[in-house]
C-alpha cells in the first residue's frame, strides 16, 4: 500500500518516512503521570499530546507509533487512562497520553480535576508543539471534539485530526467520514486542513504519522 492510499495525507517522501522510522525506533520510556495541574512535569522537550474521547484509541496509538504493545495501558472499557502520562522518545520528543473526555463514570470532582488539568495543559504549555485530536472512524466528530478543537483554536495550538480504528470501517465509509471531517474542520483555524486515518491494530497510516511527528522533534 502506498502512503497516499493508506492516509489522506499524501506526499511523504522516502526521506520523511525514514526520519519517522528512525525517531520512533528510539527508546521510549514512561517518565511521569500527572493527576492534577500542579503535578505537570518540567516543560523541556517538544511535546505532542494525544487527545480525544474516552476509548477512541489514544493509548493504543502511542503503542502503535512506538511499536510497543504495553507501553501505554489500554482497555476495552472507557476511562482507562486516568492521568496525563508523559513518555520520553529518545530525548527528542515527549508523547503525552491524556485521559479521554466524555466519560461519565467517575465522580464529578474527579472529572472536574481532570478537565482542569487537560485544559491547563492544552492552553498554557510552551513546549506543546502539536495536539492530535483522535476521532473514531465509525462515529466521526462529536460535540465534545468540537469543544476541544475550539479550545485549541483559542490557545493557538496547532492540531491534526486523526481518524482511529480505520480497520473497523469499509473503505467507502472511511472516505465518507474523511470527507465530512475535512469539511467540518475548515472553520477551525488551528486545525491542519488534512487529516490522518490510522489503525493501531493493522498499522494503516502509522508510518505517515511517524513522519509527520518527526518534523517536530528536537534535533539535539
Ligand atoms: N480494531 C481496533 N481497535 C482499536 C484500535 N485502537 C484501539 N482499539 C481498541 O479500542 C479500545 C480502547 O483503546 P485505548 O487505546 O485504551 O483507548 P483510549 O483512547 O486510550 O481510552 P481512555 O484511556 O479510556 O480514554 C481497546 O480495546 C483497543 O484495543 C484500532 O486501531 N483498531
Ligand atoms: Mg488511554
Amino acid at each position: 500500500m502506498t502512503s497516499s492510499s493508506s492516509s489522506p495525507i499524501s506526499g511523504f517522501d522516502e526521506e520523511a518516512l525514514e526520519a519517522g522510522r528512525l525517531l520512533f525506533a528510539k527508546e521510549c520510556d514512561f517518565i511521569w503521570g500527572a493527576q492534577t495541574a500542579e503535578q505537570l512535569p518540567e516543560a523541556d522537550l517538544p511535546e505532542v499530546a494525544f487527545a480525544g474521547r474516552s476509548n477512541v484509541g489514544k493509548s493504543s496509538l502511542v503503542n502503535a507509533l512506538t511499536g510497543r504493545k504495553t507501553l501505554a495501558r489500554t482497555s476495552n472499557t472507557p476511562g482507562r487512562t486516568q492521568q496525563l502520562n508523559f513518555f520520553n522518545l529518545g530525548n527528542r520528543l515527549k508523547l503525552v497520553d491524556m485521559p479521554g473526555y466524555g466519560y461519565a463514570k467517575e465522580s464529578k470532582e474527579k472529572i472536574e480535576i481532570w478537565n482542569d488539568m487537560v485544559r491547563r495543559f492544552l492552553r498554557g504549555r510552551v513546549t506543546l508543539r502539536r495536539a492530535l485530536v483522535l476521532v473514531d472512524s465509525r462515529h466521526g466528530l462529536k460535540p465534545n471534539d468540537e469543544e476541544i478543537m475550539t479550545m485549541l483554536d483559542q490557545a493557538a495550538v496547532p492540531y491534526v485530526v486523526v481518524l482511529t480504528k480505520s480497520d473497523k470501517v469499509r473503505s467507502q465509509e472511511l472516505a465518507e467520514v474523511s470527507k465530512r471531517t475535512v469539511a467540518a474542520i475548515k472553520k477551525h483555524p488551528a486545525a491542519f486542513p488534512e487529516i490522518h486515518a490510522t489503525s493501531a491494530e493493522k498499522g494503516q497510516g502509522i508510518a505517515e504519522l511517524r513522519a509527520s511527528l518527526a518534523q517536530l522533534a528536537s534535533l539535539g
